[in-house]
């Protein structure tokens, strides 16, 4: 039986499924794999017989992803599955922030005993009127699964769409709209924006992206949105802004003990990717991207190692090297096989960033004695006998 740690809630109703041949264990001692969402990982007592962890959802920052590599442990997340679910609720701040709809909502039900409230609403209603999204010219930074779709939905609002995103996937490039107008720089991007919405990943070049500079570019009384991280924006300027009337309006995903103190805010409670189908698609993606690792070695969408399949396990044995990427790896381990006299049906080898990936399928069972000799060279995180 493989053991899965699952931490936080996965789905709504609690329903993950493996199926035959895992169990769900309380102790991450006991556990092989951790299933998780956005619990912070970081001083966390990560237990040996962690090999895997999956995380249900796009942003990895809650995890030390560098650090787990060096301990030979495959960091995934599931990209793209919840981008859709973000889309819809960026759509709705962005007409929540220009239209007096829940101001309009709150009056009415706290005049709900007033027995002339249809005219005393007609009198009122002015108080709420607001602006269309239609001609507004919006920017859009990051255009990758969740920047894409809104850029496009925008176009298709109406709206004069700018994107920015210096590290544009190809994929994500073709799917853009032509009408999405990509600018090279982030003041270009800022410049006249009615509508600034946040779709980048927290990261070294990423946070504190929003500040003072990129806040006084902004069209008079703009709005900004950020459903990406708190971090990328400088708090303190989005703060000034809204006091100075710079922004009219903030719509973040964040409830800081600064967002929650701010005028003209609606602040949602990290609910960006809360919708059943999400959940549902992201523990979808993330389970099969742990069965396929630990019951083939197969690495897809991992944030720290790189993709790596061989299919299913056939041969006799496969075994899988996590290593540094440095010179000589393969030279190195195919000399201890060649002194196990080792047949190998086949190999691959992959690199991403400083880590590697080898893995092997041989004819016959290797000696214990050649996995530790494995295990002994310089540069090797971990070594798994997946069979
Ligand atoms: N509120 C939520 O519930 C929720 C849900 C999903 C994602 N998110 C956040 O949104 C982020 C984006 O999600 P996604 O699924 O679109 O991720 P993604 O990886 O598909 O896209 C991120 C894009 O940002 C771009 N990028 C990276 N650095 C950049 C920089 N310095 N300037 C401009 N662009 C840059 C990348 O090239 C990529 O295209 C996630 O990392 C996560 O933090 C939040
Ligand atoms: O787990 C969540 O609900 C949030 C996920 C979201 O922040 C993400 O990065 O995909």
């Amino acid at each position: 039986m493989r053991k899965i740690k699952i931490i936080d809630d996965i789905t709504k109703d609690g329903s993950v499924e493996f199926g035959p041949g895992y169990e769900f264990v309380e102790e991450a001692q006991e556990a092989d794999a951790i299933l998780m969402r956005s619990t912070d990982l970081h001083g966390y007592d990560l237990p040996t017989s962690i090999r895997a962890i999956a995380r249900c959802g796009a942003g990895v920052n809650n995890i030390p992803v560098d650090d787990y590599a060096r301990r030979g442990v495959v960091v995934f997340n599931s990209p793209g599955a919840n981008a859709n679910a973000v889309k819809e609720m960026v759509l709705c701040m962005m007409i929540l922030s220009s239209r007096g709809v829940v101001q309009s909502m709150e009056w009415v039900r706290q005049n709900a005993d007033d027995p002339d409230i249809m005219v005393d609403a007609e009198k009122v209603k002015k108080a709420f009127v607001g602006q269309e999204l239609k001609d507004k010219r919006v920017g859009v930074i990051g255009l990758g699964n969740v920047g894409s779709k809104v850029a496009n939905a925008c176009v298709q609002l109406g709206m004069d769409v700018y994107g920015y995103d210096p590290f544009i996937s190809v994929e994500h490039a073709w799917e853009l709209s032509r009408d999405v107008q990509r600018v090279g720089t982030l003041e270009d991007l800022c410049r006249n924006c009615d509508y600034l919405t946040l779709h980048v990943p927290s990261k070294a070049d990423t946070v504190g992206m929003i500040g003072a500079d990129q806040l006084a570019l902004l069209a008079p009384g703009a709005i900004l949105i950020n459903f990406a991280r708190e971090t990328i924006v400088d708090e303190d300027a989005v703060s000034d802004a809204l006091h100075s009337g710079q922004l009219s309006w903030f719509s973040t995903d964040f409830a800081t003990p600064k967002t929650v103190l701010m005028p003209n805010t609606y602040v949602t409670t990290h609910s960006g990717a809360g919708t059943s189908e999400a959940e549902a698609n992201c523990a979808d993606m993330a389970i099969s991207e742990l069965k396929d690792y630990l019951e083939n070695g197969n690495i897809a969408h991992s944030v720290n190692y790189p993709a790596c399949s061989m299919g299913k396990a056939r041969a006799a044995s496969r075994i899988a090297c996590l290593h540094a990427n440095v010179p000589n790896m393969i030279g190195q381990i195919t000399a201890i096989l060649a002194k196990d006299n080792a047949n190998v049906q086949r190999m691959v080898n992959e690199s991403a960033g400083e880590n590697a990936y080898t893995m092997f399928d041989t004819d016959e069972h290797l000696e214990q004695s050649t996995i530790e000799a494995l295990k002994q060279i310089p540069a090797v995180y971990r070594v798994r006998v997946i069979k």
